[in-house]
């Protein structure tokens, strides 16, 4: 399973001046996590770290402090998450008939979600790894004080990265939702806006992912959890 990793934004939520997967977690730079889970899954065989230039230096140095299990390639990012999966897409190798991709930002993923998402994958065009929503969920207007309806939460779910395609049908969707101007915030919402099927994984309670300081530290403290050796 070729798997592609957009590590190319700015972590403009996080309020820092540098890509904020380059942050430090607990000893290590955040994608680090990310990059030791994707390379301990059975199933991954090829990675595609989608980033900025500048960035590249750094991403070098984190691979030769713990080279991971396979090949794994740069890919330059583009200005939205949107652009940067289009252009992963356009570097996978021919062989590469399906895709999951994961956000950098969601460090915390384990190997068996990779694996359980790359099993699924052989059985369906498209799928997203998510979980239901805890919180009653309201809709409000445009002017955001006023409630305009609650949606039945048994139909709400969270959706996180992995999310998975084949390659073939997803190329289609980028391409159509770049023609037509689609802006969009994960690849699913591309295959749902062509009408293709998107099945759900059970994904992980403890994938967030990093997106303000505070989900760090939440983060370090899961972290914890997960490795007591770390403590
Ligand atoms: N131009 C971009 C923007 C985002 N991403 C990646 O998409 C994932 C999800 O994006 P998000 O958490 O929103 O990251 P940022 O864009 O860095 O954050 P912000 O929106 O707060 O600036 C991250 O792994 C991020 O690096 C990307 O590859 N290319
Ligand atoms: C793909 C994603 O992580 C699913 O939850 C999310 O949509 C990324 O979007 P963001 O707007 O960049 O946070």
């Amino acid at each position: 399973m070729h798997l592609l990793i957009p590590a190319a934004g700015m972590g403009r939520r996080m309020g820092s001046n540098r890509n904020k997967l380059l942050l430090s977690l607990l000893d290590r730079p955040l994608i680090a996590w990310t990059l030791e889970a994707a390379s301990a899954s059975r199933e991954i065989r090829w990675i595609g770290l989608i980033g900025q230039p500048e960035d590249w230096p750094d991403f070098e140095a984190i691979l030769a402090a713990n080279p991971p299990s396979k090949p794994v390639q740069f890919i330059q990012g583009g200005s939205t998450r949107q652009e940067s999966v289009y252009n992963g897409l356009q570097e996978l190798p021919p062989e590469a008939t399906s895709v999951l991709i994961h956000d950098g930002a969601r460090c915390l993923a384990t190997p068996d979600l990779f694996d359980r998402c790359a099993e699924s994958l052989r059985h369906c065009p498209g799928l997203i790894a998510a979980i239901p929503v805890k919180d009653t969920i309201k809709i409000v207007g445009r002017d955001s004080q006023t409630i305009e309806k609650t949606p039945d939460r048994a139909q709400l779910w969270a959706a996180q990265t992995p999310q998975g395609f084949e390659v073939a049908l997803l190329k289609q969707c980028h391409d159509r939702g770049k023609s037509l101007g689609w802006e969009v915030t994960d690849d699913a919402a591309l295959f749902e806006k062509c009408d293709l099927p998107v099945q759900i994984v059970p994904g992980e309670e403890t994938n967030l992912k990093v997106t303000t300081p505070m989900d760090l530290a939440i983060a370090e403290f899961i972290l914890r959890q997960q490795r007591p050796e770390l403590k």
